[in-house]
């Protein structure tokens, strides 16, 4: 399951106002990645363009073979259903029960039985923790149960490509963190492709196997984790790491004379922070399209910053890194590491199903 999407020089505009332009890089097919950029680079338009609901003046979205730009209204129909897609809030229907809105996507692009329905409706719940409250309308549930359901709902035609707007947005960072987690063990279960809008620098730094940010119009780099959060390039390292100093300021670009000015007071720039590790789904087998901590660095020649990979409470030095190089340290390998994983296990699954 997965597929690899290649986007290959895509453009797009409202009228005058060009949103981006020449976007180029691929989705590997299984792997989660992460897109981000300030505020109104233009990400949701990217999702909306992804699926098809807009049309980009230029370029090519290649998905086994099919070029989705160049599709006929009824041909795209077909192929949206490679995709599941989970909007910011739910996009639920307002007047059906989470039952019904999780049917919904069945019961318009499948011929299945009300009992095949039913059986994959209350699976999809369950695996989202919502078992038990199929009954209960979108206005009577939270906001982060809201998402749960809208994320059930785009399950259940088994999409290859999972798309994500703001998975996070309006949740409080606990809630966060767990659904992170839900996100990291369906992409084990499923090994769709998963591509997560976010704001979330934390989600951002931990979920995915690739990053990309968009700036200035323009894609500034798409690649590993790894590659993106030791990178020296002004603008991946001052969004990755939240950092003041850089090029971004409250007006997406800074002055040229504001930027002169940082310049000039010869501040210098923080360190990089430490890599964390990557977050592991709850049953502690690897996702086929993992890797192992610091294997980007290492085959790149890249001296990750000091404390990277270390686990909870774990090696903090530099001195570590040779170790790390041999291959012979990992997150699960220091003990005080399988506590939290167990401590982080229950509280997962207590959250899914007490809802
Ligand atoms: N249908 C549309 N018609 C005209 N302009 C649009 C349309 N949809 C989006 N835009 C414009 O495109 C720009 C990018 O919007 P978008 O919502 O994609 O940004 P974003 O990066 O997702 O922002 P945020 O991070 O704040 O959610 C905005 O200036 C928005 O006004």
């Amino acid at each position: 399951m997965g597929v690899e999407v290649q986007i290959e020089g895509l453009t797009k505009s409202f009228g005058r106002q060009n949103i981006w332009a020449d976007v180029s890089f691929t989705l590997p097919a299984g792997e989660i990645s992460v897109l981000l950029g300030p505020s109104g680079t233009g990400k949701s338009v990217f999702l909306k363009t992804l699926v098809g609901l807009l049309k980009p003046e230029q370029g090519h979205i290649m998905i086994q073979g099919r070029d989705l730009t160049r599709l006929s209204e009824r041909e795209l129909y077909e192929v949206r259903k490679l995709f599941g897609v989970l909007f910011q809030d739910g996009a639920l229907f307002g007047s059906m029960d989470l039952y019904d809105n999780v049917a919904f996507p069945l019961r318009e692009h499948t011929r299945k039985s009300e009992s095949e329905v039913r059986r994959i409706v209350m699976e999809k719940l369950d695996l989202v923790g919502l078992a038990g409250d199929e009954h209960k309308l979108p206005g009577q549930i939270s906001g982060g149960m809201r998402k749960r359901a809208g994320l059930a709902r785009a399950l259940v035609l088994e999409p290859e490509i999972i798309l994500f707007d703001e998975p996070d947005s309006g949740l409080d960072p606990v809630r966060t963190t767990l659904l992170n987690h839900l996100i990291v063990d369906l992409n084990q279960q499923t090994g769709a492709t998963f591509l997560i809008v976010t704001h979330d620098i934390n989600t951002a730094r931990t979920v995915p196997d690739n990053i990309g940010l968009i700036y200035r119009r323009h894609l500034a780099m798409f690649g590993p984790r790894e590659m993106l959060l030791s990178s020296q390039e002004p603008v991946v390292r001052q969004f990755l790491n939240a950092q003041r100093q850089g090029p971004i300021g409250m007006a997406e670009e800074k002055d040229a004379s504001e930027l002169e000015a940082e310049a000039a007071s010869g501040q210098e720039l923080p360190p990089l922070p430490p890599i964390p590790l990557q977050m592991q789904p709850l049953n502690g087998e690897p996702r086929p399209a993992e890797r192992p901590p610091g294997e980007w660095c290492r085959r790149n020649g890249v001296v990750p910053p000091p404390g990277s990979f270390a686990p909870a409470g774990g090696f903090t030095t530099p001195a570590d890194w040779p170790r790390l190089q041999d291959g012979t340290v990992h997150g699960g390998a220091d003990p005080r590491a399988d506590t939290v994983v167990l401590e982080r296990d229950r509280a997962a699954r207590d959250w899914r199903h007490d809802g």
